[in-house]
């Protein structure tokens, strides 16, 4: 027999506690989260891993119904964390899953660690310090892009 599956809708959530609001939910007793909506609202939706969740936590239904992965390369919650590098295997195991699938990182990431990043697929980048605190921000963005897109070029061609 088919079991019963509350899913609140996070359309009636308060969006600027999101996350506090998903785990009252949860909390609360609720088995999924209704996000399919994000899209009738002309908006895009992610799915984001923390560094401690691994990638089979993002089921194939999941990331298909969702625009974008998220690996978080840091603890949410702040900018200028040093970036964990165990995360990144994560990134290259999503790649190879959904090799069309924008995959996003974030936390940590600049020009040091760009590197990793691309070259395990990830081709959305979210960094804060590295440039926002760059002297010429255009530089170091330009850098972020060569080394995605070069890795992309060589490496993801499908
Ligand atoms: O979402 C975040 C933390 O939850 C920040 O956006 C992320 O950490 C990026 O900041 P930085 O590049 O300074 O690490």
């Amino acid at each position: 027999m088919p079991r019963a599956i509350i899913s609140p809708s996070v359309l009636a959530s308060d969006f600027g506690q999101l996350t506090a609001e998903c785990k009252r939910m949860i909390k609360g007793g609720a088995e999924w989260l209704h996000m399919e909506k994000i899209h009738g609202r002309n908006m895009k939706a992610g799915v984001a891993i923390s560094p401690d969740t691994p990638s089979t936590a993002i089921s194939d239904e999941v990331a298909n119904a969702a625009d974008m992965l998220l690996v978080m390369t840091v603890y949410p919650g702040r900018g200028g964390q040093k970036f964990i590098e165990r995360c990144v295997p994560k990134v290259a195991e999503l790649r190879a899953r959904f090799p069309e699938k924008d995959i996003e990182v974030d936390g940590g990431v600049g020009p040091k660690t760009i590197g990793v990043c691309a070259d395990a697929g990830s081709n959305v980048i979210v960094a804060g310090t590295a440039i926002f605190g760059a002297e010429d921000p255009t530089v170091v963005i330009q850098q972020l892009k060569d080394t995605v897109n070069t890795a992309q070029a060589t490496k993801f061609t499908l």
